[in-house]
């Protein structure tokens, strides 16, 4: 059974606190599992990403299988029938269509005293972009890694995807084909994001890895930043609906199953203003959930991490949805631009009873790698900014270094660090 929550009951603070903690994408035994596949990869590069993806994702590959061959990846893209090809290349525009509105504006400018002041934005060189496919198969998340990097302007893009049982779905190959990836590695999990960052003798190195997955992809990331940049921590998918009594049950039922079914982890939230709605969507959990192919996955990702809280004041529950950050809230009532401001903590926001959030998994525009565990309280879903950093540019004049100078030694002086003083004056000497 999923937790039922009742702002009005005086234990409730208790119970929220120990809902917020129940989600975590992090504990120890993946952390430890996480640095010794990271060691292993590091000390025996491909021997140890080809003995890891064997074990975990039942194959018999050699070193000689990581990449993908052009003819593989052709063969398997033609078998992809026509309407799936139509399907993804309409969500390949509109994803990139939304995206290049993100593309940045380098900016120059002379202030009052000549100095020369400008930001200039230049793509990363090399990006590994991880496509989950331990459970579920996700050519979509091909579409939302590959775009924005090509949009950016990333010269190399690097992919990898894990086979379990050595299969792999056509449609992710032919989405890759449709983004123009052509590199394309056929591992998963930390040690197919460990070969990214550090690189092997089949694998070179790269610069970022982007992408979702699971709690063993999401602690790699975690562990990998430094060495490589990465873009937030994407991991188990979570959904919050926020409803009053227009909403309706079956369609927040259906939703709320939408996220429970992708697997470990997932977490499926309703907040409502009306018990009755409360009541109608459990019974219709229970319901669509008997209908459902996946059912057990999703049964057990609502019994496990599920809630329903009811709440005095939609007010209050934008106050609740900003305590839980989540990946996705919905707005389920007939005015949700209302309640937009008040959300200030969430991967994605989408608005009314006619936006499903499986809309913007698929081809809405907007991207569908968000952040997820609360870290939308600080970082934001991947965009073309995560394939780009921003590079300062200064320049003085003689009479703008003039009229710097005194302030600039000055600070120079309380630091203590008299070269960086001299640096500056050995220039007002001539
Ligand atoms: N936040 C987002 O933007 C977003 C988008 C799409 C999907 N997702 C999430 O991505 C996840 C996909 O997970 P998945 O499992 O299907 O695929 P995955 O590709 O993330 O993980 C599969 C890999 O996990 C590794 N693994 C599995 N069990 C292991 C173990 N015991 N020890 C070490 N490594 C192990 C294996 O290497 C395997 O190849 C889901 O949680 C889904 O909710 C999130
Ligand atoms: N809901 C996932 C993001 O959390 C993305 C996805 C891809 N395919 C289906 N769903
Ligand atoms: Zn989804």
């Amino acid at each position: 059974m999923p937790l039922r929550l009742d702002s009005a009951q005086p234990d409730f603070e208790q119970r929220f606190v120990d809902l917020l903690g129940a989600k975590r994408e992090s504990s120890k035994d993946v952390n430890d599992v996480v640095a010794g596949i990271i060691a292993d990869v590091r000390a025996r590069g491909d021997e140890a990403v080809v003995e890891l993806t064997n074990k975990f994702d039942r194959t018999s590959f050699t070193t000689a299988d990581i990449a993908f061959t052009a003819e593989e990846i052709a063969a398997a893209a033609a078998e992809v029938p026509a309407h799936v090809r139509a399907a993804l290349q309409t969500a390949h525009d509109r994803i990139k269509s939304h995206h290049e509105k993100q593309k940045p504006q380098d900016h120059v400018y002379t202030d009052a005293l000549g100095v020369t002041l400008g930001s200039r934005w230049t793509a990363v060189d090399a990006v590994g972009i991880y496509v989950p496919g331990g459970l579920a198969s996700y050519p979509s998340s091909v579409l939302m890694n590959a775009v924005p990097a090509r949009v950016a302007g990333v010269s190399r893009i690097a992919m990898a995807v894990p086979t379990p049982d050595g299969e792999i779905n056509p449609t992710v190959l032919a989405a890759a084909q449709i983004a123009g990836i052509t590199e394309i590695y056929r591992i998963g999990g930390a040690q197919a994001v460990a070969a990214l960052a550090y690189g092997t003798a089949t694998i070179p190195r790269v610069d970022k890895v982007t992408g979702p997955g699971n709690a063993y992809v999401a602690t790699a990331k975690r562990q990998v930043f430094g060495q490589v940049g990465i873009d937030m921590i994407a991991g188990p998918s979570e959904v919050l609906v926020i409803a009053d009594s227009s909403a309706n049950p079956a369609w927040v039922a259906a939703d709320l199953i939408a996220q429970a079914e992708h697997g470990a982890g997932a977490q499926s939230i309703l907040v409502t203003t009306d018990p009755r709605l409360a009541d109608a969507v459990e019974a219709e959990m229970d319901r669509q959930l008997s209908l459902l192919p996946k059912q057990a996955i999703a049964r057990q990702g609502w019994n496990e991490l599920g809630a329903i809280i009811t709440v005095t004041s939609l007010d209050q529950a934008a106050d609740l949805a900003n305590r839980i950050a989540s990946e996705h809230v919905e707005i389920a009532t007939d005015d949700p631009q209302a309640l937009v401001p008040k959300i200030r903590h969430a991967g994605a926001i989408f608005l009314g009873h006619h936006t499903p959030e499986a809309i913007g998994d698929y081809v809405g525009g907007s991207n569908h790698v968000l952040p997820t565990a609360r870290s939308a309280r600080f970082a934001s879903g991947l965009g073309v900014l995560d394939f780009m950093k921003r590079t300062s540019i200064l320049g003085c004049t003689p009479f703008s270094l003039a009229a710097l100078a005194e302030p600039a030694v000055t600070i120079a002086g309380v630091e203590d660090l008299d070269g960086h003083g001299r640096s500056i004056s050995i220039r007002l000497n001539r």
